[in-house]
């Protein structure tokens, strides 16, 4: 049986100090994500997505609850612990790319590795693997400047899995793509968990970019609403989320 690399339990948040208006935004979210799943989180705005995401991603620490990745405990974790374990076992692919304009597709990649102390030498091998598997060998030598949104979001996810990350979070990697750099980008996530044996958790609004999970998680108001697995084709899935979303009466893109 396949270990989980994500187990997240009761965990609550609540923003604000007592005695402050305060909100309750996870409201005992328990969720299990094993090696190799490539699972959605989806619900309305608001209902609590960013905040799962922020204490999975150590960004934010939960005000309960229990949350262990890749078999290590989190939650118990001091600040500068939290830092390194993030830099060495999470990969993260944002809407916005968060490439660094100075350095070249090349360096931006090379960059988590540097930041860890990683010698030149045993850098370059694993820039050149992770730039093939992605397809952007040839532009490696560029600036930011110089490539599509396409292009940029395939460094992004480039960058996210140089260090071998036990899983690979995503907040609307597709949000600032066209519908063809989208689907593209989508295939290459797909190609990653299924031939790469990449983990993913992805947050997304859009039903399109959610139907290349296995999995979908659908969040209400701070709780795990329902679930919803892929037993058919992507189109008989994408039918099934909106109708999801469209029980949770949720805004949604489709394209
Ligand atoms: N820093 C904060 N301080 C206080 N309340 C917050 C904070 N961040 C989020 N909230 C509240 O927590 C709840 C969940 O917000 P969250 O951003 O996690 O939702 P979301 O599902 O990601 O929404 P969206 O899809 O609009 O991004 C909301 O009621 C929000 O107003």
């Amino acid at each position: 049986m396949k270990a989980s690399v994500l187990e997240v339990r009761d965990v609550q948040k609540i923003y604000g100090n007592r005695g402050e208006s305060q909100s309750h935004a996870l409201k005992g979210v328990s969720l299990t994500i094993q090696e190799g799943e490539f699972v959605g989180i989806m619900g309305p705005s608001g209902s609590g997505k960013t905040t799962l995401l922020n204490v999975i991603s150590t960004l934010d620490r939960p005000t309960d609850g229990f949350i262990q990745i890749a078999g290590t405990d989190i939650t118990q974790m001091k600040q500068n612990q939290l830092a390194d374990f993030r830099s060495q076992k999470l990969g993260f692919i944002f809407q916005d790319f968060n490439l660094l304009e100075n350095l070249t597709v090349y360096e931006n990649i090379a960059l988590p590795l540097s930041l860890q102390g990683v010698s030149s030498s045993e850098i370059a091998p694993k820039v050149h693997k992770v730039a093939q598997t992605l397809g952007i060998q040839e532009i490696l030598q560029k600036y930011p400047v110089q490539i599509s949104g396409g292009q940029k979001q395939r460094a992004a996810a480039a960058r996210a899995l140089v260090h071998d990350p036990a899983i690979l979070l995503a907040d609307e990697p597709t949000g600032s793509l066209d519908s063809k750099n989208a689907k593209s980008l989508l295939e290459t996530m797909t190609d990653l968990n299924e031939n790469h044996g990449v983990s993913i958790m992805m947050v997304t609004h859009d039903a399109f970019s959610a139907s290349y999970c296995r999995r979908i998680l659908f969040i209400q108001d701070g709780k795990l609403y329902t679930e919803i697995h892929r037993t058919q084709d992507r189109q008989q899935f994408f039918k099934q989320i909106l109708d999801v979303l469209a029980e949770l009466g949720a805004s949604h893109d489709v394209r």
